[in-house]
């Protein structure tokens, strides 16, 4: 049920790309060449509030290039999907990616398609299909951006439940520098499949602890069944099996 067992159902599970990873912030390499993100999102596109089971994603309209990815380390167009987090049971554990075997109480995925293909499905088991930035959260003043997604939560605590979320710019949840690593990596959630260019910010966002107790108020369960703080749904690192990790910045 948990990630010791999807190599049985899905053996990609212990492929060449697989992610998350453990960040070696002196092993990456800073690569003169990688360009600048660039993001531009439109709130308009925002279309609702999802808990899946397993986090809960915000929504986008993704049938126009009106929210997209371009720039940094990949070539062409990429629209955003969704959002989601990943988050532990306690501050010490949660994000999915680390830094030097730190890790984070939250990590927060902001997940991109291809354009060259016909839709997120259709991107999503190419070798390039997806793209998607990662931003961790640290645990500090309460953050007033992230607080109006977690408003929303109360609407949503259990499995399946979805609800109208409207005009949010995620590009508010971004940190004020942009400087990231980037390697080649997977979904880390099964499918698992090894599409997606990572992007992970070095510099974190905030989250108050008040904050971090709404994300584990929601439940993997649903109405009807007893009831499962939904806490540590987070993969744990990956062997890099070779991959380079490279640097935007010095
Ligand atoms: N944690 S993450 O790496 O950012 C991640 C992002 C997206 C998905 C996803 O869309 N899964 C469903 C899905 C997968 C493949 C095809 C269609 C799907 F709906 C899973 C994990
Ligand atoms: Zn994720």
């Amino acid at each position: 049920v948990g990630p010791d067992t999807w190599a049985e159902e899905f053996p990609v599970a212990n492929g060449p790309r697989q992610s998350p990873i453990n960040i070696v912030p002196k092993e990456a390499h800073y690569d003169p060449s990688l360009k600048a993100l660039k993001i531009n999102y439109d709130p308009s596109n925002t279309k609702g509030i999802l808990n899946n089971g397993h986090s809960f994603q915000v929504d986008f309209v993704d049938d126009t290039d009106s929210s997209t990815l371009t720039g940094g380390p990949i070539s062409g167009t990429y629209r955003l999907k969704q959002f989601h987090f990943h988050w532990g049971g306690s501050d010490n554990r949660g994000s999915e990616h680390t830094v030097n075997g730190i890790r984070f109480p939250c990590e927060l995925h902001l997940v991109h398609w291809n354009t060259k293909y016909p839709s997120f499905g259709e991107a999503a088991d190419k070798p390039d299909g997806l793209a998607v930035v990662g931003v961790f959260l640290k645990i500090g003043a309460a953050n007033p951006r992230l607080q109006k997604v977690l408003d929303a939560l109360e609407a949503i605590k259990n499995k399946g439940k979805q609800t109208t979320f409207a005009n949010f710019d995620p590009k508010t949840l971004l940190p004020g520098s942009l400087a990231y690593w980037t390697y080649e990596g997977s979904l880390t959630t099964p499918p698992l499949l090894e599409s997606v260019t990572w992007i992970v910010l070095k510099e974190p966002i905030s989250v108050s602890p008040a904050q971090m107790a709404m994300f584990r108020s929601l439940h993997f369960t649903g109405d009807g069944e007893a009831p499962c703080c939904m806490v540590d749904n987070y993969r744990p690192p990956q062997p890099l099996k070779g991959r380079l990790v490279r640097a935007s910045f010095k």
